[in-house]
Parts: C-alpha cells; sequence; structure tokens
C-alpha cells in the first residue's frame, strides 16, 4: 500500500445532544509515502482534529483510519498505543522537550517508553539527521529554539515512523530559523536516509510555511474545501482569504 495514512469517510463529533459539535464531517484523504503536505483552513476548520484522527491520538466517531497499512478501528488500547509510537511521529509549536534530560536522553524517550533499552546508534542517526550530532550532550536550556526543535524531531524520527505530523512547527520560531526547520523537512522528505522518513504531514495558519510543502489541503467547517498541487505563497494566501471571505 502506498499510503502512509488513509481516511475514510471520517466524521468526528465532539459532545452529544444539544452541544453535539460535528469537527470533521465525512473527509476522504490519502497521505502518500515520500509527500509532504500542509494542512490550512480558518480557525475552527477541523485542522487539528484532522490531525489528532490521522495519527491516532484520537479515535473518529465514524469512517476508518488506516496507518501505515492497518485499519485502527480493529487495535485495543495496547495495540494502539504501539502503532502510535512506532509508526508516527509527532511535533509540536512547543517543543515539550524534557528540560532535565540531555538531546540524546529525550530522543531516546520513544525507546524507553517502549520498554526497549536505548540504542546509542539510532540515536545518533536520528540526531544526525536533523544535523545536531554534536549537541546530543547538551540539554534544551543550552540550545536555540531551532536546535531544540531539531532535537523534538530527531525524537519523533527515532522508531522510524510511517508519518510525521507536524502541528504549527515553526511557531515559536523566528523567521530565518523557521526556514531552515522547513528545508530540514523538506530535506527528510526528498533525501530519506535509508529507509527513513518520508511522510510529513504539517498544520500551519502561515502561507510561506504552507508553500514548503509538495500539497496543500484546505479544510473549512469540517469538509475539504479544496486542494493546490506544488504551492506558491500567494496562491495559498488568495486561497485563504476566499475561505475566510466566503464563509
Ligand atoms: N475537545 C473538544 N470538545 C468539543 N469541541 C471541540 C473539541 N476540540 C475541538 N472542538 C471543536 O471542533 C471544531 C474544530 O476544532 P479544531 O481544533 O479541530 O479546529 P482548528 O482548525 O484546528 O482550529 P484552530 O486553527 O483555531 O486551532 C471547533 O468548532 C472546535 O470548537
Amino acid at each position: 500500500m502506498d499510503d502512509a495514512v488513509r481516511l475514510e469517510s471520517l466524521t468526528k463529533t465532539y459532545g452529544s445532544g444539544d452541544s453535539a459539535v460535528t469537527a470533521l464531517r465525512d473527509v476522504h484523504l490519502s497521505f502518500p509515502r515520500g509527500t509532504f503536505t500542509a494542512v490550512m483552513g480558518p480557525s475552527g476548520s477541523g485542522k487539528s482534529t484532522l490531525l489528532q484522527c490521522a495519527a491516532a491520538l484520537d479515535r473518529p466517531t465514524s469512517g476508518r483510519v488506516f496507518i501505515d497499512g492497518t485499519d485502527i478501528a480493529g487495535l485495543n488500547e495496547t495495540a494502539l498505543t504501539e502503532l502510535r509510537r512506532e509508526s508516527t511521529g509527532f511535533v509540536f509549536q512547543a517543543f515539550n522537550l524534557l528540560p532535565s534530560l540531555t538531546a540524546e536522553q529525550n530522543v531516546a524517550l520513544p525507546m524507553r517508553l517502549a520498554g526497549r533499552k536505548p540504542d546509542r546508534r539510532t540515536v545518533q542517526r536520528a540526531l544526525a539527521q536533523v544535523g545536531l550530532e554534536k549537541k546530543a550532550g547538551s540539554r534544551p536550556g543550552q540550545l536555540s529554539g531551532g536546535q531544540q526543535q531539531r532535537v523534538a524531531i530527531a525524537r519523533a524520527l527515532v522508531t522510524r515512523p510511517a508519518v510525521l505530523f507536524a502541528d504549527e512547527p515553526t511557531g515559536a520560531l523566528d523567521l530565518t530559523t523557521g526556514r531552515e526547520l522547513l528545508d530540514m523537512l523538506r530535506k527528510l522528505v526528498d533525501s530519506p536516509v535509508d529507509d527513513g522518513l518520508a511522510t510529513v504531514v504539517m498544520v500551519t495558519h502561515d502561507p510561506n510555511v504552507a508553500s514548503y510543502a509538495d500539497r496543500v489541503l484546505f479544510l473549512a467547517d469540517g469538509g475539504l474545501a479544496g486542494e493546490l498541487i506544488s504551492p506558491t505563497p500567494e496562491a495559498v494566501a488568495a486561497r485563504m482569504t476566499d475561505l475566510t471571505v466566503s464563509r
């Protein structure tokens, strides 16, 4: 199967009765391996919900989610946790590193959580993928924001996931550092290390950030509202304006 993630008729409703909110309705979507997709849309359009469901951090109300070819509906909580740990990586706007641990120890965390002894070579390789092999012994407080986010990406890559999800990964970085990080994500997709990561799904509000992707998906009111292939910042901004005005 060529899709890192596939969503079939995905619907997600929060709450019930009068207070029910349908955050996603009947979304069909796939994220092919080796692609970099940005997800955009007005506030409340369902971007975070889409990411949460696609990363198996939350279960859909109806519809199916396939991650790395596995239908998550058939998995119990233990199997789901394992799939999440082995097949997905997640990077947030706030880097979410543990301040008392070195870069190397932070990157090794997913292995420890899985009950495995961290393999030093694997950790070193993940740090090298983000250009930080020389900072293995540094704690987050000794690193710049951009370097901290790279450590977070190395941590997300260490299990060699089928897909890396990123929620506003450059939101806390200055322009230049943000661009460097996006160049790095681009490179991870374009030139994966042996059978390393090749698929990125990123939520952003910024047309410049989205233009690093191969494809931009637009959401509006919980539904798909089009896509742009090989996006330019101008084309993304124009589409976003249309979506916001037509609401
Ligand atoms: N846990 C929740 N309980 C109830 N409603 C929720 C919950 N999470 C999200 N929603 C609602 O679902 C809809 C989609 O929210 P979501 O956070 O996915 O949108 P978003 O596009 O990521 O928004 P933003 O850009 O503001 O982060 C919104 O109407 C939101 O209020």
